[in-house]
């Protein structure tokens, strides 16, 4: 039988790197409970059927926005870990919250409190450096590049230094055929590593004259994401609406 006292919690990817952490911290919180993991080929009626009250998601970027969507139009405060949604997803997700604004849908890029602190870092700094890029560097199973928190970071970044009326970074770069330079992502190079041993990594690269600062982060194992999922799930359900970020569940 449920304790009441408990928060209802499904998980999404239950059965994947992700979603398996996060039914165990879940399980092993003392105010929350996973009443429902469902992974690949499983119904999300399940979700409704358990009586969640908030779900996380751990899924794929193919998969996440109908997730979303399944959520919001049930009444599920969400909690979405998988990363690829872009802002023409979010803007949709912001039309079904229309519809059911008293859902929260929180979108978290980094769960792993030292990585939502580098990009408070890498956003204060930016402004200051002539030039930035990206380095992030992930396990060779990842789906998607750049990473999640790589786009964001760009970002924000990219945000920080029109306001200050930084241009772009310094580059005499004319030849360039195998995209040795990167992806731009909001005219912020990123480069994407994927290596055997790793788990996630990141280093934001600032550069000026005679000088340089790298902030990095490094997660080496899934349970540094745990607190951030904890933090989240308790708090999206007074957040309604769409939030992008752990910077503000957590007050920097
Ligand atoms: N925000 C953050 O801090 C973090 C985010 N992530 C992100 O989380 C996502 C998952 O990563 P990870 O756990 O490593 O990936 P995994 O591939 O290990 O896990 C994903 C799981 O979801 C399942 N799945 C796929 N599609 C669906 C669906 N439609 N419904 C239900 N389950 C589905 C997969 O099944 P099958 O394998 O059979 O397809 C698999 O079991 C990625 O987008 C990753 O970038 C990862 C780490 C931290
Ligand atoms: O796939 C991963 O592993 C990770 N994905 C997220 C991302 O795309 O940024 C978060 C973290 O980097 C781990």
């Amino acid at each position: 039988m449920s304790d009441t006292s408990l928060l209802e919690v499904a998980v999404l990817g239950a059965r994947g790197r992700m979603g398996s952490e996060a039914v165990k911290a879940v399980t092993d919180a003392t105010d929350t409970e996973a009443v429902a993991e469902v992974d690949q080929g499983d119904s999300l009626q399940e979700l409704v059927t358990a009586g969640a009250r908030v779900a996380v998601d751990f899924t794929h970027p193919d998969a996440v926005l109908d997730n979303v969507r399944f959520c919001v139009e049930n009444g599920i405060h969400l909690v979405v870990g998988t990363s690829g949604l872009g802002e023409s997803q979010l803007d949709q997700v912001r039309g079904w919250l229309r519809d059911r604004p008293e859902v929260g849908v929180l979108v978290v890029p980094n769960f792993a409190i030292g990585a939502v602190l580098s990009m408070k870092f890498a956003e204060t700094a930016a402004r200051f450096f002539d030039s930035v890029e990206i380095v992030e560097l992930h396990h060779p199973k990842k789906a998607d590049a750049p990473s999640g928190t790589a786009a964001r970071t760009a970002q924000v970044v990219a945000q920080a230094r029109a306001d200050a009326g930084v241009g772009p970074s310094p580059d005499a770069t004319t030849k360039d055929p195998d995209g040795a330079r990167g992806a731009q992502v909001d005219g912020v190079n990123v480069h994407s590593v994927r290596l055997a041993g790793l788990v996630a990594h990141q280093e934001v690269l600032l550069g000026t004259e005679g000088e340089t600062l790298t902030v990095r982060h490094d997660s080496y194992h899934r349970s540094s994401f745990m607190p951030g999922v904890l933090a989240a799930v308790r708090a999206v359900g007074s957040r309604p609406g769409l939030t992008v970020g752990l910077d503000k569940v957590l007050g920097l």
